[in-house]
């Protein structure tokens, strides 16, 4: 099946400041990819790109089959886009601005725009001006969904939006990809990501640093893990949690003396990947009590953001 949207060693470079370094992806219908990154990191460049609002400085975006720079407004009636700084006309009502949006991006399913206005819970009848941020958010929403287009790129979708209607979103999304749909989005929040994308790319500093389906970066992430164990633990103990993946350090918290039984030693750390290789360590312990938390997505994507790539700075501003 053809992509919907692929990105070709996409470039962006403002005078001295690459906002974009050479980033490929893409994007099959029925998907939905999520892109993840810091403050300035290249996202929205990425999505003004995708909509041709800007001439990339390399590469291309190969939007339904076509280079977005070079198509023309049919194209746009194939794309819902929902802008991180969406403009719009105070003045008018939410009724105005959807048949205003609707005349751009025509034609408009009329009963689903009316079921994404119920859904979302938002009033059309009040003047945009006086409409709250998360309020002004559904009806970017509404106009980038409701001419069900081929491809959504959607600029960080539920900022504002309160958490019954995240997940209203989350699911106006599954829906979108069971109908065949493309979806490219941004956000902040891995969680929110991990609920909706099937992929994840991770952009910091206009680098493409991760791109991976949703269920590999999970198998990556660290746990938790926190053993209660019913004597000091031995050298020869240590060394075998150590091999089996548990990156761990002594710690001072005291042990649990409060249950009867309670522990003699306590152990924290973190395990990355699949934790059944110390589940078999684990069985030769003396173990009181045992707690693996689920994998921590957001930590492993912090990491990340933190991992500084040395002379990142000078090769972004040095192009
Ligand atoms: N028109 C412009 N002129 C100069 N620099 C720009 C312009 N637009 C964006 N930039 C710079 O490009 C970089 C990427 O910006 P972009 O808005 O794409 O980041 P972002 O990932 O969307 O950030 P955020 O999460 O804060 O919205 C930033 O350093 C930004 O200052």
């Amino acid at each position: 099946m053809k992509d919907a949207l692929e990105l070709r060693d996409l470039t962006k470079v403002y005078g001295s400041l690459t906002a974009l370094d050479g980033v490929s992806l893409s994007v099959p219908p029925g998907s939905v990819v999520g892109v993840i990154g810091p403050n300035g990191a290249g996202k929205s460049t990425t999505m003004r790109l995708i909509l041709g609002l800007i001439r990339p400085s390399g590469g291309t975006a190969i939007v339904l089959g076509t280079e977005s720079w070079r198509s023309g407004p049919s194209l746009r009636r194939r794309v819902g886009y929902l802008p991180g700084d969406l403009k719009l006309d105070g003045g008018a009502t939410g009724h105005d601005t959807l048949r205003y949006f609707g005349l751009i991006s025509g034609p408009v399913d009329e009963r689903f725009r009316n079921e994404l206005v119920e859904r979302l819970e938002f009033d059309p009848s009040r003047r945009v001006r006086t409409l709250s941020k998360g309020n002004r958010q559904k009806l970017g929403l509404v106009q980038a969904l409701m001419h069900r287009p081929e491809l959504l790129v959607l600029d960080e979708p539920t900022s504002g939006l309160d958490p019954l209607m995240q997940r209203e979103f989350i699911a106006l999304m599954r829906e979108a990809k069971a109908a065949g749909q493309a979806v490219f989005l941004s956000s902040h929040v891995i969680s929110e990501v991990q609920h909706c994308a099937d992929h994840v790319a991770v952009i910091r500093q206009g680098d493409l640093v991760r791109s991976a389906r949703v269920a590999e970066l999970r198998d990556e992430a660290p746990r938790s893990v926190r053993l209660e164990l019913d004597a000091p633990l031995t050298a020869g103990q240590a060394e075998a949690l150590r091999q089996a993946g548990l990156a761990f350090r002594p710690t001072d918290d005291p042990p649990n003396t409060l249950r009867p039984g309670g522990a003699a030693t306590v152990v924290e750390g973190q395990v990355s990947g699949s934790p059944v290789a110390l589940l078999g360590v684990l069985s030769r312990l003396g173990l009181v009590d045992v707690v693996i938390e689920e994998p921590d997505l957001e930590q492993a994507v912090l990491g990340l953001y933190a991992q500084a790539a040395p002379g990142m700075e000078v090769g972004r501003h040095g192009r």
